[in-house]
């Protein structure tokens, strides 16, 4: 009989709808302090089975080979200060050629010189080791619960089913704005006790580098620099915040640390701590493993700006893999228009052999369908906005 478990590990009560509209729990174990036991094997829930060879076309049945290739060209790093200042109208012409280029060939960069100082991301690092250094009933203890099916609060993931395997990962999901999305309801963690305010000083800082990449991305088309803005809004946005907590994994060549997906937001900006090496992103038909500096932070284009673009720029499809003796966090933001929205994409869909135009959706009725259906082995729910 395969090894599993022993019965001294915590679990997660994970909710969630089956295939047939019925409610369902399943008690996931909470990866951190199943890692903490050092085990030498891997409990099965979290082995799998290959999902795909190319995500976008057919999944293919073959064992899945968790490979690591280094990106042959590095990701494309973007100077923030080139674009935001642009005192040098030749420098900042070329900073937004490779903008334009990352957005549609990667779905993904890097961004330096953004101008978040060092501090403020030094908060957001110490709160969130501090949430993660607490016991597992701390941290129950500390953050309340969103009540409803929709992969918010700390420990929900993307369970769909009993046999599905399981991310080796952690996680705590908040939303940050609008303001009032989390009025009445304890889902800040409480401990440490900063946790909420450093957070949102990055929020806020994040949110104008995306809003200086909305414009950029639009001047880089040639249409009106207002034409992404201006489906957002300051006050209804939302902004979602998540933190990846990726244990050392007895067996990374097994387990994956976030299953492949692409990001529903229309941007998403990511910071990882000390460790890297665990981000890969689909390109050329290979999953190649990110060299991703610590200090630079990580964009990736998301499904509903390929939608705003009319398919111009591309959602990265993308993992994480784990690593035998290192733990690594990343917190992402994502940054979409407001719920409610009606999201009309660019005219004149750019026509080539894989271009699909995009129609009009309403940004709650887009993410609605994509939870509801994700986890999926190929980009799947991105079609729902498909003409
Ligand atoms: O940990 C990472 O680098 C990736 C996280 C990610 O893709 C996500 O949270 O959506
Ligand atoms: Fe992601």
């Amino acid at each position: 009989m395969a090894m599993d478990i022993n019965n001294h590990v915590a679990f997660h009560e994970a909710k969630f709808i089956d295939q047939n509209g019925v409610l369902r729990n399943s008690s996931v174990p909470v990866v951190q302090e199943l890692a903490r036991q050092r085990l030498d094997f891997l409990p099965e829930r979290f082995i799998r089975v290959s999902p795909t060879a190319d995500p976008i076309a057919a999944p293919s049945s073959e064992l899945h080979e968790i490979s690591h290739i280094e990106v042959p060209d590095p990701l494309p790093c973007i100077d923030m200060s080139k674009i935001q200042l642009g005192d040098d109208l030749e420098d900042r012409d070329r900073e937004l050629t490779k903008l334009a280029g990352a957005a549609k060939d990667w779905g993904m960069f890097l961004i330096e010189k953004h101008g978040i100082e060092p501090k403020i991301l030094d908060e957001v690092k110490d709160v969130v080791k501090g949430f993660f250094g607490l016991s597992f009933q701390e941290k129950k203890a500390s953050v309340g619960s969103y009540l409803s099916v929709d992969n918010m609060g700390y420990g929900r993931n993307f369970v769909k089913s009993e046999d599905q395997p399981l991310d080796w990962i952690d996680r705590l999901t908040m939303k940050a704005a609008p303001r009032d999305a989390t009025q009445g309801l304890r889902v800040w963690p409480q401990n440490p006790p900063n946790f909420r305010e450093a957070v949102e000083k990055f929020v806020e800082r994040a949110r104008k580098i995306c809003d200086s990449l909305l414009h950029a991305l639009a001047e880089t088309l040639s249409v009106d620099g207002q034409i992404f803005i201006k489906q957002f809004d300051e006050e209804k946005s939302e902004v979602n915040v998540r933190v990846n907590y990726y244990p050392p994994c007895p067996r990374p060549d097994l387990a994956l640390g976030i299953t492949e997906h692409s990001d529903a937001s229309a941007l998403s900006v990511l910071v990882q701590f000390e460790a890297s090496g665990g981000l890969q992103v689909f390109k050329d038909m290979k999953w190649l493993t990110v060299q991703w500096p610590v200090d630079a932070l990580l964009i990736n284009v998301g499904d509903l700006m390929e939608i705003l673009s009319n398919g111009r720029f591309r959602s990265s499809w993308h993992r994480a893999v784990t690593q035998r003796d290192v733990e690594r966090f990343s917190v992402a933001l994502f940054y979409n228009p407001p719920s409610e929205a009606e999201i009309e994409p660019l005219k004149d869909g750019k026509s080539n052999n894989n271009h699909h135009g995009y129609k009009k959706v309403v940004v709650g009725e887009y993410l609605q369908n994509y939870y509801k259906i994700s986890p999926t082995p190929t980009k799947q729910a991105i079609k729902f906005a498909q003409i």
